[in-house]
């Protein structure tokens, strides 16, 4: 794009010291190497703020000039740039530039470097540093102005070729490299006259660099090197400016358009001559070359450009960093306190693009080998934060999925176990694409971060957990199937045996087989909602066949333990010889045959202890299974052993034998009471007494009341009680009878109790109660103490005999 040429008589240089009293960019000089040939640590703050080219990224040139002293150098510039350089006074003639003196182009994006002048007088023979700023201004800028006089044309020495030769030397040495952008070597004859044409001039010039480029001491590998490789020439001439300034005006003028002018064929600043600097990064990159020629170290220029990259991409990765880290670390907290950030993935991923679009931006004008390497680095570190927080949230994610597991399981179950499997496998997927989808979420993009340990690691813990679950649900279905079969079995199995009818082992059996076939129906059932395999099912039900069968076998045996057999006999001895066939209980009188009834209660009861002693079925009855099991003992038919049966017989006989000596001592009773007491009150009272009772009213009324009391006692049971009394008092009268008469009372004792005897079988017979030995044991069951009445169909038959057991046992025990 063509730049507008300012009018030279417009720009600021007139006067003697070039100075203007209106400060533009282009009057802000500063002085980058001063005297003691240091580099001055403004020029970043004037390429920002004075110069406003700091950001011009790589569209900006530099310019700088070289030649003997007071030759009109910053004359030139000034004239060429706008600037505002000092020039020398006419009058005295004293050097005006010292060190090397930067400034910015009027209208145009160019750095524009004034360097001392060569052989300078105030330096003496010194040339270190005309070597120095040459070497420096060949480094760094695109064009090299060489500003001679005419008449130095073709002399060696007064056209700087010696100092150019050693420029030349140390520059290929240090700083070129193959590929190395070109530098443009701009000549510019002072004082030009026209007499020598400005070709033959140029072609003298170039001729006088080649044979210096061909003396110089090329190192290893740029031996057959050619100038043209490095360097480009251009020519002007400018007339005399003080005696032919009009000329001088019109071609500084033309010598302007080339500087200025991108359409000019002659433009200069070609973009070969770039060296690639940007602009906010061209200070560091100056001083770091100054700095390498000052202490002359053995560096090339690709290195410093290298070493600037890294510096400033450094600075950028810091300053991109920073912001980046500011917006990330909101998260930390969140995370630490346990949380599942659900757009933590998205969003750090939107910091990361723009930290490294925000590094782009500037990072990568500098060294291209050296941005990207930077670039990488950079990505590597935030990728390196954020992955901190990635493990940080997995951490979370896994205890998080976790609840999310047991939550929708439990809410699934809710008490009912069935259909487990599918409610698991649903609960279990739903956790692991919560955690899969928040996991692949969080990941950074361009990170090759590997989740599977983690996610491995929470698929072993949520199988775990669905194991245990599992076996927990299991658990509770064959729980709930234990308390079926126990049901089904132990209750049937305890009335059976108390009625004891003759096919009673065939119908335990039956309730056995029922049980049985409904047990394994619900347990297929269950089971097959875990998703049981054939297998895991046959040995389920196997297992619970044979427990059911132990079940049985446990709860004959309890059923079999020597109180309850016995206990079981008497009531069916009880049932046949106490009361008829008609369920009555029977009240013995003289010449009832208690022998008969008696024998046949006896056998009765000893034919159950026959059919108790074995378990009579046939095995076929049995689950094939079950005699197949290894843990099957074919000894479990056998319920008594031949000796406890015995044992159990003689024990029940001597029972039976005591209550047939009860049947015959209440016969006795029943004859003997009524005669005893008529005659025991006719003795007391006498025949007259009785007959004066009964014909006074008032002692008709005492022995009525005495009647209705005797009544009201046996009607609110105090009975008992009021016998003992009258027992106590009776023995007591009959001990002081016998004591004062001397008289045997065993008479008078032996008829009480044969009185309270016959009272106890008239109540039974007359009252529908049923007598309950309350915390007896068996063997003292014919004391005649501790009777209980209950009262005759509170309790069924088979549970007064379960509860007449229940004390017996207690008792046992
Ligand atoms: N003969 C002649 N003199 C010039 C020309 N241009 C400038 N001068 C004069 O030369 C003197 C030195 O000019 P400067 O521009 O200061 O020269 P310089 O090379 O920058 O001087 P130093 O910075 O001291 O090395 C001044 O007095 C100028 O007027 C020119 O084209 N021809």
């Amino acid at each position: 794009m063509s730049q507008t040429v300012p009018d030279i008589d417009q720009l600021p240089n007139a006067s003697a010291n070039g100075r203007e009293s209106s400060v533009t960019p282009a009057d802000a000089r500063l002085q980058a190497v001063n005297e003691a040939q240091e580099f001055s640590p403004d020029m970043l703050d004037y390429m920002k703020n004075k110069w406003n080219i700091a950001n011009r990224g790589f569209d900006y040139n530099v310019v700088a000039v070289f030649g003997s002293q007071s030759t009109g150098k910053s004359t030139l510039l000034n004239r060429l740039f706008g600037t505002n350089f000092d020039v020398m006074d006419e009058v005295s003639r004293q050097q005006t530039t010292k060190g090397i003196w930067a400034s910015k182009a009027r209208d145009a994006d160019v750095l524009v470097l004034d360097v001392e002048g060569t052989d300078g007088r105030e330096r003496g023979e010194d040339q270190d540093f005309e070597r120095k700023s040459a070497l420096f201004s060949i480094a760094i800028a695109e064009v090299l102005i060489v500003n001679m006089w005419e008449n130095q044309v073709g002399l060696y020495n007064g056209a700087n070729m010696g100092l150019l030769k050693t420029v030349f030397e140390v520059n290929l040495q240090l700083f070129q490299q193959k590929g190395s952008p070109k530098t443009c070597l701009f000549f510019v004859i002072r004082d030009f006259t026209g007499v020598t044409p400005i070709e033959n001039l140029a072609a003298t010039l170039t001729k006088d660099l080649e044979r210096i480029w061909a003396g110089l001491n090329k190192p290893p590998g740029k031996e057959a090197s050619l100038i043209s490789d490095f360097f480009e020439f251009n020519f002007a001439g400018l007339p005399h400016k003080v005696y032919a300034p009009e000329n001088f005006k019109n071609e500084a003028e033309k010598l302007k358009g080339r500087f200025y002018d991108r359409q000019n064929p002659a433009y200069t600043f070609k973009p070969a001559f770039h060296k690639h600097i940007p602009a906010d990064g061209f200070p560091q990159f100056a001083e770091a070359i100054w700095e390498k020629i000052v202490t002359n170290r053995d560096l090339d220029l690709p290195t410093q450009q290298q070493l600037l990259a890294q510096y400033r991409c450094d600075e950028i990765m810091r300053v991109a960093y920073d912001t980046f880290a500011e917006h990330i670390k909101k998260y930390r907290v969140q995370l630490e306190s346990g949380k599942v950030l659900e757009g933590l993935g998205k969003e750090t991923q939107q910091y990361y693009l723009e930290a490294i679009e925000a590094f782009d931006a500037d990072g990568s004008r500098y060294n291209k080998e050296v941005y990207q390497k930077k670039r990488a680095e950079f990505k590597e570190k935030m990728a390196t934060a954020l992955h901190v927080y990635y493990v940080q949230q997995l951490r979370n994610l896994h205890k998080s999925a976790l609840n999310l597991f047991n939550e929708r399981l439990a809410e699934r179950m809710k008490g009912d176990d069935s259909e487990f499997a599918r409610k698991l496998n649903e609960s279990r997927q739903e956790a692991m694409s919560y955690y899969s989808r928040i996991a692949e979420a969080t990941k950074l993009h361009d990170a090759d971060w590997d989740g599977d340990e983690y996610q491995a690691q929470f698929e072993i813990e949520i199988e775990e957990i669905a194991t245990q679950k599992r076996i927990e649900a299991m658990g509770r279905v064959l729980g709930k199937l234990d308390s079926f079969i126990t049901q089904s079995l132990v209750e049937p199995i305890e009335v059976l045996l108390n009625e004891g009818p003759n096919d009673v082992w065939k119908r335990i059996f039956v309730v056995f087989r029922e049980t049985l076939a409904s047990a394994e129906r619900e347990l297929s059932k269950q089971l097959a909602g875990f998703e049981s395999s054939d297998s895991e099912i046959t040995a389920q039900v196997q297992k619970m066949k044979f427990q059911a069968w132990e079940l049985m076998q446990k709860t004959i045996k309890s059923e079999f333990v020597d109180v309850k057999v016995l206990e079981r006999l008497r009531h069916r001895f009880e049932q046949k010889f106490r009361y008829d066939s008609d369920g009555i209980p029977r009240v013995w009188s003289a010449g009832d045959d208690i022998d008969g009834p008696f024998s046949a209660a006896r056998d009765d009861a000893d034919a159950l202890s026959q059919l108790y002693a074995k378990i009579n079925v046939p095995e076929s009855e049995l689950d094939p299974s079950i005699v197949e099991d290894e843990r099957f003992d074919p000894n479990a038919f056998v319920v008594l052993s031949p000796a406890r049966l015995q044992n159990l017989r003689d024990r029940f006989k001597r029972e039976a034998d005591l209550l047939f000596v009860e049947a015959k001592r209440s016969i006795v009773t029943n004859q003997v009471g009524p005669s005893k007491i008529f005659y025991l009150a006719l003795c007391v009272l006498g025949w007259n007494e009785l007959l004066a009772v009964l014909s006074n009213p008032y002692l008709t009324l005492a022995a009525l009341l005495s009647a209705v009391a005797g009544y009201a006692i046996w009607r609110t049971g105090m009975t008992r009680p009021v016998l003992n009394v009258a027992r106590a008092t009776l023995k007591e009268t009959a001990t002081q009878i016998s004591e004062r008469t001397g008289l045997s009372i065993e008479g008078v004792v032996t008829n009480f109790r044969a009185g309270a005897v016959g009272q106890r079988l008239e109540r039974s017979t007359s009252h529908p109660s049923f007598p309950v030995r309350k915390g007896r044991d068996l063997n003292r069951e014919h004391s005649g103490d501790e009777v209980e009445m209950v009262p005759a169909g509170r309790m069924s038959e088979g549970g007064l005999l379960a509860d007449r057991r229940r004390r017996a046992v207690q008792d046992e025990y």
